[in-house]
C-alpha cells in the first residue's frame, strides 16, 4: 500500500466509522421504538443482542418453556439473538392461533439448520406457506392414501410384523428391543416409499438407524440458528450435521433416480411413482406458480419428508407403547383378550378395527402422555397478529408446548395417570373421536399430513406383535425410569430392556 493509499484509508475510516456507528445506533433505536408499539406476551428478561440464549444452558426447549409457563402464563415470549419466539401452552390459545387465525400462523421460519435439511426449505415441513406448498401437501396425502386403501397395506404390515416376531422371539433373556421396534416402522415406510424392505442387520438399516438415533441431537444446530452470521464460520456440529444431511440425501436420490428410469404412468408401484405422476400433471398444466413450486427439487424433498417424518416419529411412539405395556401387565392382558376375541387368530385387518377399541385407546393414551414431537415444529407468523390478548408481530417464531397441553389439569382428569378409558365414549364401546386437547399431530393448516398412515401403522403393528408375543420388563430392572429423555426436539424413552415370550 502506498503512502497516499494509507492516508486515504485513514481519512475514509475516520469519516465512515462514526457514520456506521450512527446508522447502527439509529437502527437499534428504531427497533426498540417499533417493538414498543406491541403489547407482547410476558416472558423472561433477556440480554442485549443474545436475548435468552443462555437460559437454555443445561435445559431443553420443553423443560424451559414449561418452567416459563408456570411463571408467565399460557402464552410467553422470549428472544434468541434478534429473533422473537412465542410459545403457546394452552388449547384455547392454540385453537385461536392455528384454527381461527390459521393463515396468520401458517408459515415457517427460515432457520439455517432447517434450510440445510430441506435444500433451502423446498420441502413440506419447513416451507413457507404458499399455494404451491398447499398443493404439495395435497399431493403427498393423496399419494399416501393410494397405498392405504385396500387390503394390500395391512398385508404388507403383516409381513413386516412377522419378521419382527421372529427377530424378537429369537432373543434370549432380557435385551434392548429398540432396534427391532424401529425396524418395524422403518420397513413400513421404506416399503411405502421405495417398494422393498431391509433386514435388521443390513448395513444401510444399521447406518440409517444410527443417524435417526442421533439426528435430533446432531441435526438441530443451535448457535447458527440464533446467529446466522456464524454460517461463515460454522461450528463443528453444524458441519457434521451438513455431512449427515448430504449422506441421507444421497440415499433418497439413489432410489429416486432408479425409479425415474422405470416409471410407467399405467403401473404405479410405490409412493415415488405416485408423486412423479402428480408432478407430471403439474408440468403439463398451465399454472406457472404450481410448476415453479413442484420441480424435481420439490419431489425429492417431499419423499425425504415422508421418509424422515414417517420413521422418526412412529418408531419412538412404538418404543413408548411397549414400555408402557410391559409396565402395565393388566392393560397388556386386556389387549391380548381383545385381540384374540376380535381376530380369532386371523391376520389383523380393517374388518377387525371396530373391535379393537381398547387397543386404540391405549395407543392414544401413550401419545398423550409421551408426545414424541413435544414442541411441534416451528411456525412463523405471516403478518402482525394476536393470540391470548397479546400482539404477535410478523415473522415471530411460534412453538406449541404439546406436552403441557396434553397434561393440562384444566382439561384432563388426573393427567399424570395412565388411563386409556378416558378415550372411550360414554357407553364404552367406541373411541371418542373429538377430543379437543388431544393434539399429538397438531391442528390447523400445517398439521401432520401423516396422521392417517401413522395411526394405521401403529395399530396394526401393535396388534400383530401382541397377537403372538408377550412383553415383560427385565427382571433386573422391574421399575424402569419412565421420565422421558428430552432431547432438543423429541421425547424418547430412556433405554430399557424387555423379556419377550411367544404366547401359547
Ligand atoms: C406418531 C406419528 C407422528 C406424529 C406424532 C407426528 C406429529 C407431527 C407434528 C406435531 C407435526 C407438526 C405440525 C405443525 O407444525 O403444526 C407434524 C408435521 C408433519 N408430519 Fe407428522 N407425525 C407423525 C407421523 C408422520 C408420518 C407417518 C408422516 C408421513 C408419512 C408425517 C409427515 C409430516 C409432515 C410432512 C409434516 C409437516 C406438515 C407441514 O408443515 O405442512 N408425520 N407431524
Amino acid at each position: 500500500m502506498s503512502l497516499a493509499d494509507l492516508v486515504l484509508a485513514v481519512v475514509w475510516n475516520l469519516a465512515t466509522l462514526p457514520g456506521i456507528a450512527a446508522v447502527l445506533i439509529a437502527g437499534l433505536i428504531y427497533r426498540w421504538l417499533s417493538q414498543n408499539k406491541y403489547k407482547l406476551p410476558p416472558g423472561p428478561p433477556g440480554l442485549p443482542l443474545i436475548g435468552n440464549v443462555l437460559d437454555f444452558r443445561g435445559s431443553t426447549l420443553t423443560k424451559k418453556t414449561l418452567e416459563w409457563k408456570g411463571k408467565y402464563g399460557d402464552v410467553i415470549h422470549y428472544k434468541m439473538g434478534f429473533r422473537r419466539w412465542v410459545v403457546i401452552s394452552s388449547i384455547e390459545a392454540l385453537e385461536e392461533a392455528y384454527l381461527q387465525r390459521g393463515h396468520d400462523f401458517a408459515s415457517k421460519p427460515h432457520v439455517p439448520s432447517l434450510a440445510s435439511f430441506s435444500e433451502d426449505c423446498n420441502n413440506i415441513a419447513f416451507a413457507p406457506y404458499s399455494e404451491a406448498l398447499r398443493y404439495r401437501r395435497k399431493v403427498a396425502m393423496q399419494a399416501m392414501r393410494q397405498f392405504l386403501t385396500g387390503s394390500q397395506h395391512t398385508e404388507r404390515i403383516h409381513q413386516v410384523v412377522q419378521t419382527a416376531v421372529s427377530n424378537l422371539s429369537a432373543q434370549k433373556g432380557s435385551f434392548d428391543p429398540h432396534r427391532f421396534f424401529s425396524h418395524v416402522i422403518f420397513n413400513l415406510i421404506h416399503d411405502l416409499c421405495f417398494g422393498y424392505t431391509l433386514d435388521v442387520d443390513d448395513p444401510n438399516y444399521v447406518r440409517l438407524l444410527s443417524i435417526f438415533d442421533n439426528s435430533n441431537l446432531q441435526l438441530v444446530s443451535f448457535w447458527e440458528d440464533a446467529f446466522p452470521i456464524l454460517l461463515y464460520w460454522p461450528t463443528r456440529r453444524f458441519q457434521e450435521a451438513t455431512r449427515i444431511v448430504e449422506e441421507t440425501r444421497a440415499y433418497i436420490k439413489k432410489h429416486i433416480d432408479q425409479r425415474q428410469k422405470q416409471f410407467r404412468e399405467d403401473k404405479l408401484e410405490n409412493l415415488i411413482d405416485n408423486i412423479f405422476l402428480a408432478q407430471k400433471v403439474v408440468v403439463e398444466g398451465e399454472d406457472e406458480t404450481l410448476k415453479a413450486g413442484f420441480t424435481d427439487l420439490h419431489t425429492r424433498n417431499i419423499i425425504r419428508d415422508i421418509f424422515f417424518a414417517g420413521i422418526a416419529t412412529s418408531r419412538q411412539t412404538l418404543d413408548w407403547i411397549f414400555l408402557v405395556l410391559a409396565a402395565n401387565q393388566k392393560a397388556q392382558n386386556k389387549i391380548h383378550e381383545e385381540i384374540d376375541k376380535a381376530t380369532g387368530g386371523a391376520v389383523p385387518g380393517r374388518e377387525h378395527r371396530t373391535d379393537l377399541v381398547y387397543t386404540e385407546t391405549v395407543i392414544m393414551e401413550v401419545m398423550r402422555l409421551y408426545p414424541v414431537v413435544p414442541m411441534g415444529l416451528p411456525h412463523e407468523t405471516m403478518c402482525d397478529t394476536q393470540v391470548g390478548g397479546y400482539d404477535v408481530p410478523a415473522k415471530t417464531v411460534i412453538l406449541v408446548n404439546q406436552y403441557a397441553i396434553m397434561r393440562d389439569p384444566r382439561h384432563w382428569d388426573n393427567p399424570e395417570v395412565f388411563k386409556p378409558e378416558r378415550f372411550l365414549e360414554e357407553n364404552g364401546t367406541k373411541v371418542r373421536t373429538r377430543l379437543q386437547s388431544w393434539i399429538p399431530f397438531s391442528i390447523g393448516p400445517r398439521n401432520c399430513i401423516g396422521e392417517f398412515l401413522a395411526r394405521q401403522n401403529l395399530l396394526y403393528s401393535v396388534v400383530g406383535l401382541l397377537q403372538q408375543l408377550h412383553f415383560d420388563l427385565a427382571p433386573e430392572n422391574p421399575q424402569p425410569d419412565m421420565t422421558p429423555e428430552d432431547t432438543w426436539f423429541d421425547l424418547r424413552p430412556r433405554p430399557y430392556k424387555l423379556v419377550v415370550t411367544r404366547r401359547a
